[in-house]
């Protein structure tokens, strides 16, 4: 077997005292859609900062593609081929969409290459254009996009630095069903053309119709991983999402286990 695109192991990150994550193992093959699942503050959004440099683990090891990420630098991790979007999409709103894209490109460049590399926008950001289907909105100012067109441009904006994992952070929330279902299907297509998709999501509708795996997370670790009806017949899972009336649910919680 070949050996996995990401390892996590024994990972720790503590915020004054609290443990967010609280030795975490995770598992990642290439070519999956993963959907991390769990209630509210159970720790996804803090795994995927760690994984991506945001927060400093206080132990354990991230490996990706061989190589430990922790201690290594945002840009570091952007450049050694792991990318991710927010649940609030940063784009800059007064430059076009091509030049949203064609920006965050650069960001992925070494200097000598960057200063070589402004001439006419790069067949990789024509590409991600396409791929999340903003080409005919090239010239657009980014101000001017939906909701739904503003993430579509995030994970253009990722796609173009072409990450080996992507991740990504409720990248449904507030869209309409056609973009959800645009966004499920431009999901596959990325991990069809060979890149590892992990999604953190609440919409089990979405999750039922495009993960391949789900990891459900609870208090700083992984609860169990299977297929989505595995988890959802899982007594452990019933108990943390239906089990504590008085815990603070998050939106589409109950159906997990519906
Ligand atoms: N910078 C921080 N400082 C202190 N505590 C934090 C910080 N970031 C997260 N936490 C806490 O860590 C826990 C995990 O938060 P996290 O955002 O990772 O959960 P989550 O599973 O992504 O939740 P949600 O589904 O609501 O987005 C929460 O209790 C949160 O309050």
């Amino acid at each position: 077997m070949s050996e996995p695109l990401l390892t996590v192991r024994g990972l720790k990150v503590v915020f004054d005292g609290f443990h967010a994550i609280d030795g975490l193992d995770l598992t990642v093959e290439r070519n999956e859609i993963r959907f991390l699942i769990g209630p509210n503050g159970a720790g996804k959004t803090t795994l995927v900062d760690a994984i991506t440099g945001l927060v400093k683990p206080a132990a354990g090891s991230i490996v990706f593609e061989g190589n430990e990420l922790v201690r290594r630098r945002e840009h570091q991790i952007v450049r050694s081929g792991v990318g991710r979007t927010f649940q609030t999409p940063t784009v800059f709103e007064q430059l076009s969409v091509l030049e949203n894209v064609d920006v965050a490109a650069s960001f992925r460049l070494a200097l000598p290459k960057l200063l070589r590399a402004r001439r006419g926008t790069t067949p990789e950001v024509t590409a991600a254009l396409e791929a999340v289907g903003l080409d005919a909105l090239a010239d657009a100012p980014a101000g001017t996009l939906s909701h739904g067109q503003r993430q579509w441009l995030e994970v253009a904006m990722v796609l173009c630095q072409g990450p080996r994992l992507l991740l990504l952070d409720e990248p449904v929330a507030g869209m309409t069903g056609e973009e959800r279902t645009r966004t499920g299907e431009l999901v596959q297509r990325i991990a069809g053309e060979g890149t590892t998709v992990l999604v953190i999501e609440h919409d089990m509708d979405f999750v039922r119709r495009f993960a391949t795996r789900v990891t459900v997370m609870h208090e700083g670790r992984i609860l169990t991983e299977g297929t989505v009806s595995e988890v959802q017949q899982d007594e452990t899972v019933r108990e943390v999402y239906l089990g504590r009336p008085r815990d603070a649910r998050g939106a589409g919680t109950a159906e997990v286990v519906s």
